[in-house]
């Protein structure tokens, strides 16, 4: 039985045998082959499912540590600002606390399924008439001067947490991949994956001894931002992020440094994919791998493609995507055709002929 992400991984991160940790079960997310992404570039392909959690993203990796730390510090209510899915998760994890929490939300650009879990989970909402950026400055400033923890990936709890995606695939795969891939909004996550590989790949000093390298390698890290909210490509903050990627809508990564040094240090990239391209691969993933994931979550896929075309695939490798969120969470674009009109629902008759028919049996 899976424990969630703290009890399996204790050794590994700052809790004590005293903590009280605050759990939904997170983690333990399938890696799944893709078949046809490995037959288009000839290396074997996996996507880490991380929409199988327990709000449906990555974000509850995180959220398990920060809310453990906030109970830990006593803490009677929690702030984040979100595009979405850290909300969802925060609202969720507070309320298994037993704690108050509160949302800023950029007005107007949150899906509705993210929005439905913060508003289920009795978290007090506000959509701010602004960007993430500017609802992260606000929760940074509540967090400074009044009495609410702050949950956001600036929290180091929430980085210790989200580490563990990178013990579990090579605890899984048995090493390290040859390059990993994944989204980049605000720069948590490429920041945290980038941790646990390094700390998976040397002797690791716990207060009860060392733990033995578990990796012989670190991958290279390959990071997607959407062409219009791409910061790392343009190499400073962009003041208007624009995409129909909602959750990536960031235009001041909170990680910048920790981002810049899992690119670098690690001989990777952060580029950056097109809306459309980013689509195209949602619906990749839907039609030919069986996976549903929300469009910003496939920015990696779309990279992944973009720099296949490129020629720029190594063949015979491991590459490992996150897939960060579930299809669920903004369900209107697998409701969409290509030339953006809305899919036609076919109706027929109670009758079990036309409907054979209809199916075209025989
Ligand atoms: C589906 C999905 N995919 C990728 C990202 C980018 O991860 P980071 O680069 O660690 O920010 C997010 C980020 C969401 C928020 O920042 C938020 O919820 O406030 C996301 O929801």
């Amino acid at each position: 039985q899976w424990r969630g992400v703290i009890r399996e991984y204790a050794d590994r991160l700052p809790v004590t045998e005293a903590t009280k940790v605050i759990t939904l079960g997170e983690g333990g997310t399938p890696l799944v082959h893709a078949q046809k992404l490995s037959e288009l570039t000839g290396s074997e392909v996996y996507l880490k499912v991380e929409g199988m959690n327990p709000t449906g993203s990555f974000k509850d990796r995180g959220m398990t540590m920060a809310m453990t730390a906030a109970v830990e510090a006593g803490a009677k209510a929690v702030v984040c600002a979100s595009t979405g899915n850290t909300s969802a998760s925060a609202a969720a994890y507070a309320t298994a606390a037993g704690l108050k929490c509160a949302v800023l939300v950029p007005e107007g650009k949150i899906s509705m399924g993210k929005l439905s879990q913060a508003i289920a989970h009795g978290a007090t909402l506000l959509q701010v008439d602004g960007n993430f950026d500017n609802c992260l400055d606000i929760a940074r400033k509540l967090g400074e001067a009044y009495p609410v923890f702050l949950v956001n990936s600036v929290n180091p709890a929430r980085i210790q947490g989200q580490k563990t995606g990178a013990f579990e695939v090579v605890d899984t795969l048995g090493d390290a991949p040859d390059i990993h891939v994944l989204p980049v909004g605000n720069a948590g996550n490429i920041s945290a994956y980038w941790k646990g590989y390094k700390e998976y790949s040397a002797p690791f000093e716990t207060t009860n001894g060392t733990l033995p390298a578990v990796s012989t390698k670190t991958p290279v890290m390959w990071g997607f931002q959407a062409a219009g909210a791409a910061p790392f490509v343009a190499g400073h903050p962009i003041t208007e992020p624009d995409t129909i990627a909602t959750a990536i809508r960031i235009g001041n990564p909170a990680s910048w440094e920790t981002a810049v040094a899992a690119r670098d240090e690690s001989g990777g990239l952060i580029e950056a994919v097109t809306d459309d391209e980013i689509l195209a691969a949602h619906r990749w993933l839907s039609a030919k791998e069986g996976v549903f994931v929300e469009p910003g979550s496939a920015a990696g896929v779309a990279g992944l493609i973009k720099k296949h075309a490129a020629g720029e695939v190594p063949s015979g490798k491991t590459i490992v995507i996150t897939v960060t969120g579930h299809g669920l969470k903004d369900p209107q674009w697998a409701l969409r055709t290509e030339d953006g009109s809305d899919v036609q629902p076919v109706k027929v008759p109670n009758d079990v002929v036309t409907v054979a028919a209809e199916l075209g049996l025989e």
